[in-house]
């Protein structure tokens, strides 16, 4: 095997619900207090893993949080047993008591920033999970995050983890939702490219006006730092403040890369033509194409609701690539119009396959936000743990242990169960069992 790169699905958690706590996230917030299907969000998202192991890519998958997050509801100044906490929670303080409810870790582009072993100073593939200041019920994440990360790339001489950033908004930091890699070749080193919403510390530089950027530029050159990248290897790009005030709360919504393929929207980023000539500078002589969709193909709207830039561009055993996109894309005119056109041109990219991930999707989280990427060298991959890898086998447990620990329905009413609370833990203890975690999970630690 050589080089690859391995997509880590984050596996949904049992109370997969729709909360409305993203403001500036506009599916979120439609679809607040709409019923969810935590059985089916977590069976659409283990169909997509199992169709891409499927392809002849290696999958991997990550385990989702505790929640509720009893912990933290104490920390809040909750007391009493578990059930009581819950009780009094959902009655006292409702908004605190949804965020601590939220399954919001199985977007894990907001996982971490990877940056693989051909990119670093000490040769190893190094892991900052991202703190993701910017919403309460996300910055609940990043502690387990780093414990499942570190159960999962355990061995030191291949992984380095480091601490997620200050939880403060100057370093708000979203993972690899707002970073993306080009290469020549995996294995080679390549170009991380780190796109920031706004300048923590220089109020004079643009920034959006109606919805929050997320991600800093300080934030983004901590990591790079932390993860010993060679400065011509990093390319730092604002992105459009104005298509953040139109929804698209993270780079991922707007851009992704592969390879030697940045597939973007021409509004996607400011000052476009010097970040373009920078990349094109910086990637050397390699074959490099900008795939860039116009206004008049697809408007800021119609990429928004159809996540047509949160598709992955994977590569394909022989050599070809293909986009894994929401059947959204396909249901939409403008958008399959475009899509139909790209895979008879002279890109890499020919052909596209469409899931439905719709459970995903109604909280804002396309194919690109399920997965976090780790390109691994051969003996990197050996060294992962083999039972977070998808195979026929794993695929089948991992299914079984839904249909067996998952509601097929949520709603608020429910999330107030302490039964749910019981369920979630049988199950969770249960999963580290199945993919040997260890105890990451804060019940398991009591
Ligand atoms: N684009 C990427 N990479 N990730 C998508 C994350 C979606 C997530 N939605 C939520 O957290 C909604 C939860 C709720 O409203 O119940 C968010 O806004 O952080």
């Amino acid at each position: 095997m050589k080089q690859v790169e391995v997509n880590f699905d984050g596996l949904v958690g049992p109370t997969h619900n729709y909360a409305g706590l993203s403001f500036g996230n506009v599916a979120s917030l439609n679809n607040a207090n709409a019923i969810s299907s935590p059985k089916q969000a977590a069976k659409q998202g283990l169909s997509k893993m199992k169709a891409l192991a499927d392809m002849g890519l290696v999958q991997g998958v990550l385990a989702p949080q505790e929640r509720p997050d009893i912990a933290t509801l104490r920390r809040l100044g909750f007391t009493g047993s578990d059930a009581t906490v819950l009780e009094r929670a959902a009655k006292q303080s409702r908004e605190v008591f949804l965020a601590c409810c939220s399954a919001s870790s199985m977007w894990t582009a907001n996982a971490a920033t990877v940056s693989p072993s051909a990119d670093t100073a000490d040769g190893r593939v190094h892991f900052t999970p991202a703190n993701l200041t910017n919403k309460f019920h996300r910055s609940l994440e990043p502690e387990v995050t780093g414990r499942i990360l570190k159960s999962t790339f355990a061995d030191d001489k291949y992984f380095a983890h480091h601490t997620h950033l200050p939880d403060n908004e100057h370093f708000g930091d979203e993972g690899a939702a707002n970073h993306t890699r080009l290469c020549s070749d995996y294995g080679h080193a390549g170009l991380e490219l780190f796109v920031y919403g706004r300048h923590a510390f220089d109020s004079s530089k643009p920034q959006p006006t109606r919805y929050p950027a997320r991600q800093t530029l300080e934030a983004s050159q901590a990591i790079a730092r932390l993860h010993g990248l060679d400065d011509d290897g990093v390319v730092y790009i604002q992105q459009n403040p104005d298509v953040i005030d139109q929804g698209v709360f993270h780079n991922d919504v707007i851009a992704v890369g592969n390879q030697n393929v940045l597939f973007f929207h021409e509004q996607a980023f400011h000052e476009k033509q010097r970040a373009l000539d920078e990349i094109r500078a910086k990637f050397g002589d390699g074959d490099l194409h900008f795939v860039e969709v116009k206004t008049s193909d697809v408007s800021i709207q119609d990429a928004v609701t159809t996540y047509l830039f949160n598709t992955q561009i994977v590569t394909l055993p022989d050599g070809n690539m293909t986009i894994i996109a929401p059947t959204e894309c396909r249901d939409n005119t403008a958008v399959s119009t475009y899509l139909d056109k790209l895979v008879t041109q002279s890109t890499p990219i020919k052909s596209v396959n469409y899931f439905d991930v719709k459970q995903s999707m109604r909280n804002g989280g396309g194919p690109a936000c399920l997965r976090l990427r780790v390109a691994l060298a051969e003996q990197e991959v050996k060294a992962v743990n083999p039972n977070t890898l998808i195979n026929d086998a794993q695929f089948a447990r991992l299914n079984a242990w839904v249909d067996k620990h998952y509601r097929d329905e949520l709603t608020e009413d429910a999330l107030r169960d302490p039964q749910l609370l019981t369920e979630s833990r049988t199950a969770l203890d249960e999963l580290t069992q199945l993919l040997k975690l260890g105890s990451v999970y804060p019940f398991q630690q009591d």
